[in-house]
């Protein structure tokens, strides 16, 4: 199987290097396109067998599954200005937020389209990936593209693909979500007087803690809370401020503007 990704980023990288970490592919049979030539170089050092090029320079296009990794804003200039043909075969597998596997087939005229949305913890094979697949894609096919997505992580095939804009919000952007929180709890050590390397390790232990005890546990998260929070005591104290200022609604608030954003990305 040939590989080619169209725009060697973060995500379009990671994917590379779980493809090669788990042999799916042979180095020798995998293409990245950056948009730049000074990128080329630097691409080079770390996938030294594989085939770099810019995407001026590509006039023949030969894979049999082209990974589409740039930003949904450059995808109109990729379609105005692509120099090579979709291979008839092949199969496009769009991770751009938003677009549309509809949008997608109009805009390249090519059929065979899967759109997938990852996370960026896939750089340790520890993603998760919701994906959706065009009509006419056989089943044999779907399960090749699942193979790879799981070198990332986890993966979730879902039928109505609306349900992807969802996933984005919630997974896809979900770990700058667990960033934010993560900032403002160390933040709140320091303001407390603890040093920051401390603050950052008592956070992190504490998630880390807390996310195998969600796992390991067959006590609900209302539960879980329950056996923090004491009568009277201090948690309590700041789930009454959270609850005071609606958290939990400005956080829902947040993933349904980041699910409206991936709507419109789309127009
Ligand atoms: N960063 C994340 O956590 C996630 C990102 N995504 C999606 O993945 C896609 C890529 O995101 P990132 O990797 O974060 O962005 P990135 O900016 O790191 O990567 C995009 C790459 O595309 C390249 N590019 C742009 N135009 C090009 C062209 N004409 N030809 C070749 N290369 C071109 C850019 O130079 C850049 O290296 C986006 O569509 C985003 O919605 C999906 C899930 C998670
Ligand atoms: O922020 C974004 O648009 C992309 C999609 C999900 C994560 N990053």
């Amino acid at each position: 199987m040939k590989i080619a990704v169209l725009g060697a980023g973060n995500m379009g990288l990671s994917f590379s290097k779980s493809f090669l970490k788990y042999e799916l592919i042979k180095p020798q049979n995998l293409h990245l396109i950056t948009r730049s030539q000074i990128k080329k170089e630097i691409i080079k050092s770390v996938f030294p067998d594989s085939e770099i090029s810019s995407f001026n320079e590509v006039k023949e296009l030969e894979a049999d599954l082209i990974i589409i990794a740039v930003k949904p804003q450059d995808f109109a200039f990729v379609v105005e200005n692509l120099t090579f043909k979709i291979p008839g075969k092949s199969l496009v597998l769009s991770i751009m937020a938003g677009i549309s596997i509809e949008k997608i087939q109009k805009f390249l005229k090519h059929k065979f389209v899967v759109r997938a949305m990852p996370n960026s913890p896939t750089l340790l094979g520890m993603g998760i990936t919701g994906y959706t697949a065009a009509e006419g894609i056989s089943f044999s096919e779907l399960m090749n593209v699942e193979r790879l997505l799981n070198s990332t992580g986890r993966s979730v095939y879902l039928e109505d693909e609306k349900l992807l804009d969802a996933v984005t919000a919630l997974s896809g952007s979900g770990p700058a979500y667990f960033y934010y929180i993560i900032d403002a709890m160390i933040k709140a050590g320091t303001e407390m007087g603890i040093d920051e390397n401390l603050s950052k390790l008592f956070v992190k232990q504490t998630m880390l803690g807390a996310y195998h005890l969600i796992n390991n546990s067959d006590k609900s998260l209302e539960e879980l809370i329950k056996d923090v929070a004491s009568k009277g005591g201090t948690t309590e104290a700041a789930l009454k401020t959270f609850d005071d200022r609606v958290l939990k609604s400005i956080l829902k608030d947040g993933i349904l503007s980041a699910e409206k954003r991936a709507k419109e990305l789309n127009q």
